[in-house]
């Protein structure tokens, strides 16, 4: 079962192509995150301080950055224009676009390897623009990595009984590689019920409870949901440490809230070049003070859909902002009628350090990580399978052997009463071994692997 040991989706999660961006020279030649001189400095999350911000600002008040004791020449003493201080956009377009080629490479080596095409069906129920714009971005995605892309629709008055006998159904089918419920669900819906049916090895948005779980007592899930994955692809293409730092959450939802802020806060999950252990603190509707805290924050993910939340004045210096928040407003310029808007009121990226823009940020990763887990699946299902086969050959064999001896002490004792049961089996494990294996290529691996 070597076969797809070397798969950079399967086994590095987050994805290696942030290791590109920010990694060897060599790499850079290939994937180039649009560094400035100011970016590679400015993103070691760790050493910055309000001073690297006030230093290069233009509204500079800092007395220690100013004052010295040393008289200086009339060159010197001339004031250098200061270019006023730039926060830096976290490319989430662009991040995506590099994670979605190295998945199609992956895709396409698995293909011509295993003669499977993964495949993800997306369970829509309901008739809204919004959510169709959703899917619409996952077909994209799908097409663009050659993932096939199956729409289940249905109309808002399904019954739950019979959409968990769809979502069954699908678990079932070898075809399927990834199940996902698109979300929001019509309120007489009961989410976690539905979502709970998936099969959890193909809950590739990872909401059952079994993938979550594992979250939850610091073990690596089958799959980590989508979008608290692209969040991590983002600290890790920037190169943003997080442990010890205020990590403030805004939203609890295990779509994102709740499962960023327990990975954040845990020991790294996923990859050790990630470091975690952030003081996290979590906001809701329900919480005080959170003014306070969000004011003490060096990070900020926000993802409660409420427009223009986080404003500037009540952000520290520095700070960076993760926007998940998704909302829409109208607008005459745009061809649509309306644009897309985030939590964070775009005038407070000017506090930060660092920022992701809505569109352009989380969105696109949250489809690209989604792509990334169809494969995974992919990969994991054809691997059990060929497991099955295998095993299945070797235990005919082994039964070959026990047949073997059995005849030669049969003969011995001029017996023939038991030889004629083996037989049977025999033929029983030849049927089973004739429907599993796919093609050719599985029998070269099993033998392969059998040595
Ligand atoms: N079952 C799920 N439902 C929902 C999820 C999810 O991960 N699983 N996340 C969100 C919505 N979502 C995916 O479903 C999603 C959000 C945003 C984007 C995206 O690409 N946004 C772009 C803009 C696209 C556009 O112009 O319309 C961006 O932000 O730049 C894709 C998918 C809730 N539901």
């Amino acid at each position: 079962m070597m076969l797809f040991r070397g798969f950079k989706s399967l086994n590095r999660c987050p994805s290696n192509i942030s290791n590109v961006l920010i990694g060897n020279n060599q790499s850079f030649k290939r994937f180039t995150i649009p560094t400035t001189k100011t970016t590679s400095s400015l993103l070691s999350f760790r050493n910055f301080t309000t001073n690297n911000i006030e230093s290069t600002s233009t509204n500079n008040t800092n007395p220690s950055t100013t004052t010295t004791n040393i008289p200086l020449s009339a060159s010197q003493t001339e004031k250098k224009p200061t270019k006023p201080f730039e926060p830096i956009k976290l490319d989430g377009k662009l991040l995506s676009s590099y994670i979605k080629r190295s998945i199609k490479s992956d895709t396409d080596d698995f293909v011509k390897n295993s003669g499977i095409t993964p495949n993800l069906v997306v369970i829509y129920v309901g008739d809204s623009k919004q959510i169709e714009s959703y899917i619409k971005a996952k077909r994209k995605g799908c097409e663009d990595v050659g993932i096939k892309f199956t729409l289940d629709r249905f109309s808002s008055d399904i019954t739950e009984e019979q959409l968990i006998k769809k979502i069954r159904y699908h678990s079932e089918d070898p075809s399927v590689h990834g199940i996902i419920v698109q979300l929001p669900l019509p309120e007489n819906l009961n989410r976690d019920t539905i979502i709970q049916s998936i099969d959890p090895k193909k809950d590739v948005d990872g909401l059952t409870s079994t993938n979550l779980g594992q979250i939850m007592i610091s073990k690596r899930p089958l799959y980590i949901p989508c979008t608290p994955l692209g969040i991590l692809e983002i600290l890790k293409a920037y190169n943003i440490k997080v442990e010890g730092k205020n990590v403030v959450v805004l939203g609890r939802s295990n779509l994102v809230g709740r499962t960023i802020a327990t990975i954040l806060s845990q020991k790294d999950l996923t990859n050790p070049s990630i470091m975690n252990g952030a003081n996290v603190t979590v906001i809701h509707k329900y919480s005080k003070n959170h003014h306070e805290s969000i004011g003490q924050a060096d990070l900020i993910i926000s993802a409660t859909g409420v427009p223009g939340l986080i404003k500037k004045e009540n952000l520290k210096r520095g700070v960076i902002l993760i926007d998940v928040g998704i909302s829409y407003k109208e607008d005459s310029t745009k061809k649509s009628g309306y644009k897309m808007v985030g939590d964070i009121d775009p005038e407070a990226y000017s506090r930060s350090i660092a920022y992701t823009p809505v569109p352009g940020g989380v969105g696109p990763l949250t489809v690209a990580c989604l792509l990334r887990n169809v494969l995974r699946s992919a990969i994991l299902q054809y691997r059990i399978q060929s497991a099955r086969i295998s095993a299945a050959v070797d235990n005919k064999f082994t039964v070959k052997n026990q047949n073997e001896n059995e005849i030669n002490n049969n003969n011995n004792n001029n017996s023939n009463n038991n030889n004629n049961n083996v037989n049977s089996n025999r033929d029983d494990n030849k049927n089973n071994n004739a429907d599993k294996i796919p093609h050719k290529k599985n029998n070269n691996i099993n033998k392969k692997s059998r040595k």
